[in-house]
């Protein structure tokens, strides 16, 4: 019966999926946040990437969107071949391309991600920029992927790439945002973090491949959003099936219900969501998890173990 009152709350304040050029219905509470979820095609070709990027913001904000999010590392190939040519420093021409379409569509860019270059080191870097031109937020990423899936991928960002050893939260008049670059989204510990701070959206650039993809993008969304009652949203590349990493898609925003409200395929697309703060709180009203936590057994525990 409750399950079925929350469906019905989340049918009527659902968001929507829309594809380029797709109308939007600009009437909203002001608990309402309009996002925007850019995934676009990512070439070799860095000033195209930008210029595209440029581009998608500008339509991204005549839908209404407030706050635009890009994919991870929107102006260069996603690879360790690529990043040190495609490196910059911070700001640089990409980030000031971003600062400048934030200034000029009057909205939030967070802008994906890019190689960044600062001293001799390499970081796969976010930055977060104001309708004013002021970047409000940088996050590197904390979690560098390195795996060993035999017959699907192996990947070692950490062959030149360097951690980020911080959190990242930017706020909005309508809530706190939490930020985490791709595989930063396995980590349930840094979510939980982001929420016992106060967010309650959680943004994850992100270009998981067609290994992964399918397996666990999705799945791994869903989690941190039901395990924090928080809206959660993921920004990929577009597929490129010949490129030399095939990203996986399906950019998306699951509901702090756990229900995808807005999503595409793999194909390039503006994917629109209204999140909505009070239904956060109606979420967590409804399921008080974060007031029934047994941190009285977990801190034993956890004590116990370190012995
Ligand atoms: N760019 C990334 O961090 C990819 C993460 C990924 O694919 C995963 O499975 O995790």
């Amino acid at each position: 019966m409750l399950h079925r009152l929350a469906s019905l709350l989340f049918e009527l304040s659902k968001s929507y999926c829309g594809v380029l050029g797709h109308e939007v219905n600009s009437k909203m509470a002001a608990s309402t946040l309009r996002i925007a979820l850019i995934q676009m095609r990512v070439g070799e070709v860095k000033a195209e990437n930008v210029a595209r990027a440029v581009q998608l913001i500008k339509e991204a904000a005549g839908g209404g969107a407030q706050l635009i999010a890009l994919p991870e590392c929107f102006n260069s190939p996603y690879g360790t071949s690529f990043f040190p040519k495609y490196a910059e420093e911070i700001p640089g021409e990409s980030t000031d391309a971003l600062r400048d379409a934030a200034k000029k569509f009057g909205v939030f860019v967070l802008g994906g991600s890019v190689p960044e270059r600062s001293g001799d080191q390499l970081f796969n870097t976010c930055t977060v920029w104001g309708p004013q031109g002021n970047m409000i937020a940088k996050h590197r990423k904390m979690h560098l992927f390195d795996i060993n899936v035999p017959g699907g991928i192996v990947f070692r960002e950490s062959d030149c790439l360097s951690p980020g050893n911080g959190l990242t939260i930017f706020e909005l008049p309508h809530c706190k945002i939490g930020v985490g670059i791709c595989y930063d989204m396995r980590f349930a510990e840094l979510a939980q973090l982001y929420t016992n701070l106060g967010c309650k959206v959680l943004l994850y650039p992100g270009a998981f491949n067609m290994t992964t993809g399918p397996a666990h993008w999705n799945l791994l969304q869903r989690c941190r959003a039901v395990d924090n009652q928080v809206y959660v949203g993921t920004i990929s590349p577009a597929r490129d099936p010949n490129g030399s990493y095939v990203a996986w898609g399906h950019s998306s925003v699951v509901s702090p219900w756990g229900e995808v409200v807005s999503t595409c395929e793999d194909e390039e697309a503006i994917v629109y969501a209204d999140l909505d703060m009070d239904y956060v709180e109606k979420v967590r009203r409804m399921i008080p998890v974060h007031n029934q936590k047994r941190k009285d057994i977990y801190e034993v525990i956890s004590k116990q173990l370190k012995n």
